[in-house]
């Protein structure tokens, strides 16, 4: 996976830019597609990073124009990964879920359904000459269920207690990582990590995001057996799609959309 995807990045531009992200050559972008940071930001700086992002699952939901023809193994090895990633999901949440305390192991893992939505993120963060003047990523945490990482070096970072940690990059692991949904549904007794990744000043780096979502429609609120008199609700019920614009508008301006559903 990580070599298609490095291959993917050394196409030429014009090959990439069949799936760009700029509508009609103007600002207007579109969020499936390939390309940089969307300029629409508050933020004050950019994302040091170049991205596809297309659905990758269900099969019945992909837009097959966005998924990229070169490499010519590329959407083979892709379509492979998903059904693998799939497995490990499938087996984290129904941990997950007994971690949590649920009394039904697949509660969490159920939310996977032929509805959901599996997005992938491939990233190329380039050597950066002024590492410490940008940002790969900037802070935020995932709208997911959760998401599986798979990167060739250094850079991401997790926060916890105000401090932020390097996450260890083992050869050939995945890191996962739960998402806001999780955080929801657990009512809180499980967290969704503010992480970041930071630019490198002497290598490049490349990443491979896959992004478990649940179904747009579906509402998400706090399962109603972790919600007691001791354990009060801390979660008000949301939409996913209507999460999902949250998301987008919290990382421009640099908040947590999670905070808009804290009560
Ligand atoms: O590239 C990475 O390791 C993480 C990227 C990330 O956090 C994201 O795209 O949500
Ligand atoms: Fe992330």
């Amino acid at each position: 996976m990580m070599n298609v995807t490095r291959d993917l990045f050394k196409l030429p531009l014009e090959e990439k830019q069949k799936y760009t992200n700029l509508v009609g050559g103007k600002k207007e972008y579109r969020l499936e597609s390939y390309g940089s940071d969307m300029d629409r930001s508050e933020w004050p700086v950019l994302d040091w990073r170049d991205q596809f992002y297309f659905i990758m699952e269900a099969e019945s939901q992909r837009l097959d124009d966005l998924w990229p023809t070169q490499p010519p193994s590329f959407r083979d090895v892709l379509h492979r990964y998903a059904g693998r990633c799939r497995e490990l999901a499938d087996g984290v949440l129904r941990e997950v879920a007994k971690v949590a305390g649920l009394r039904e192991e697949r509660y969490l893992a159920d939310m996977l359904d032929e509805k959901a939505v599996t997005y992938v993120g491939l990233n190329l963060y380039p050597r950066c000459p002024r590492p410490e003047k940008v940002l790969g990523v900037r802070p935020h945490s995932d709208g997911t269920m959760l998401t599986i990482l798979l990167a060739d070096a250094a850079g991401l970072q997790v926060l916890r207690d105000g401090e932020w940690y390097d996450v260890p990059v083992v050869p050939g692991a995945l890191v996962v990582n739960l998402g806001d949904t999780v955080e929801v549904m657990s009512n809180g007794l499980l967290t969704s990590p503010v992480h970041k990744v930071v630019a490198n000043g002497e290598r490049e780096r490349v990443s491979v995001a896959a992004f478990f979502t649940v179904d747009p429609e579906r509402e998400v609120e706090p399962a109603p057996e972790l919600v007691s008199d001791k354990r009060p609700r801390l979660y008000k019920k949301m939409k996913n799609s209507d999460y999902m614009r949250e998301l987008q508008d919290s990382l421009a301006r640099g908040g947590r959309a999670i905070d808009k559903v804290k009560l």
